[in-house]
């Protein structure tokens, strides 16, 4: 199965004035001259109510470890770097991961948790089944722990790797304030019900993000994350061959594309590509010792299993954003919630803006990224610092 191509660009930064990857003279990010973080209020009723009582509580800050772990962005950067030369494929994966840690009550790195008694982990959510990188979090953490045991947080390190892997495949730097905790729970069917679904239609997923507080051209910049990855066939398999029960294709699709997909997707894989029959278990991407090669192995055998389509099938050339949303314009969407980003009038001009300026997209996807990053999080004195981002400390 073919690997990921990743537009490997990446621009040097440090952490306080950092340059976009296309055109280094195009947006200088100097953090000051952000908006405050909003900070929403998606963590656990419990949680809430807490917070409410205490009062008192910490706020995310910039290098928020630098008296007590000046290297931990340092530490995070170079690993990911390091992994990403050897596999491309952990940057999409990284930022996925992201996405789904932060949507599900919060950048609190519950999506991490491994299954334990009392909760329903996200891992084991249909959602969260074809998700990776676990074992790329757990080898940052422990190089982390070795540098300054018990101070840095799973849900800093996952917000900081993302940003890393965006970076790496040609998307913009954001700065990022760091201070949050970890969860002490998994919310198996939070993240059930409210991680949207590739099937949704606009106005499905237009409420989903809002219930986050994104709006529309939030949304449409936030899906421009589909520019690098893969997507497997069985996310789109009905598209192909039996769109809303017709026995044929989705209409609103290229045909060249269907053509083009149907060759990476044929029928004969059909079993392959049904969730229950072949999707990874939550147990088969955990590994309990995590090592370099565990993760080559989870990310080989996750692209030879399973037959998928590379998001920028254009080639490596393709800057992070541009094919994207130029793809949907065509009718070239590979998810179905993706192609009805063009279906709406407001959506629409979205797409139709950052498909000819990608500076535009970069300054907007940039900003969510930041927004993203900081949903529900936690900070002193809630929640805790994992040793171990699998387990409740
Ligand atoms: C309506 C919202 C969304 C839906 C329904 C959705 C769904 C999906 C699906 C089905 C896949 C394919 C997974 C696989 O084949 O293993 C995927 C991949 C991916 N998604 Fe999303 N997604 C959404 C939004 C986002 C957002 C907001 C981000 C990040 C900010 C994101 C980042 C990614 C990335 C990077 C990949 C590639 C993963 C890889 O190659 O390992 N997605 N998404």
């Amino acid at each position: 199965q073919d690997d990921i191509d990743t537009n490997n660009k990446f621009s040097s930064h440090d952490d306080k004035y950092c340059s976009l990857s296309d055109d280094e003279s195009h947006y200088i990010f100097d953090v000051d001259s952000f908006p405050p973080l909003p900070m929403f209020a998606t963590t656990s009723h419990v949680e809430r109510k807490l917070q409410q009582q205490t009062g008192a509580r910490e706020s995310l800050k910039y290098d928020y470890y630098h008296q007590t772990c000046p290297q931990a962005e340092r530490i995070i950067r170079s690993s990911v770097r390091d992994l990403f030369k050897k596999r491309p494929q952990i940057a999409p994966a990284l930022l996925r991961l992201a996405f789904h840690d932060c949507f599900v009550e919060g950048c609190d790195a519950s999506v991490l948790l491994d299954p334990a008694e009392g909760f329903h982990s996200e891992k084991e959510s249909p959602p969260n089944e074809s998700l990776k990188g676990f074992d790329v979090i757990d080898i940052i953490k422990s190089e982390l722990e070795e540098a300054c045991p018990g101070v840095v947080s799973c849900a800093d390190t996952v917000v900081l790797a993302a940003r890393e892997s965006v970076i790496l495949t040609g998307g913009p730097f954001y700065p990022l304030k760091t201070g949050r905790r970890d969860s002490v729970a998994s919310f198996g069917e939070v993240a059930t019900f409210e991680l949207p679904s590739p099937q949704d239609d606009l106005s499905k997923m237009i409420v989903s993000f809002s219930s986050k507080g994104f709006d529309e051209r939030e949304a449409v910049s936030l899906l421009g994350a589909h520019s690098t990855g893969v997507i497997h066939c069985k996310f789109f398999i009905n598209r192909l061959y039996n769109f809303s029960g017709t026995n044929s294709s989705d209409p609103t699709m290229n045909s060249e594309f269907v053509s083009l997909l149907r060759s990476k997707c044929n029928t004969n894989q059909a079993s392959l590509m049904s969730p229950a029959s072949k999707a990874q278990s939550p147990s088969q991407l955990v590994s309990s010792s995590p090592s370099p090669s565990s993760i080559m192995d989870e990310l080989a055998s996750a692209l030879v299993e399973e037959p998928a389509m590379k998001m920028d099938y254009e080639g490596p050339g393709a800057n992070f954003g541009t094919l994207y949303y130029r793809s949907l314009l065509q009718g070239r969407g590979i998810l179905y919630v993706d192609q009805q980003l063009t279906t709406g009038e407001e959506t629409k001009t979205w797409v139709q803006a950052y498909a000819s300026d990608v500076s535009l997209f970069h300054k907007d996807f940039g900003l969510v990224m930041m927004k993203l990053s900081n949903l529900g999080v936690l900070t002193a004195p809630m929640g805790q610092v994992r040793k171990d981002c699998r387990k409740v400390s």
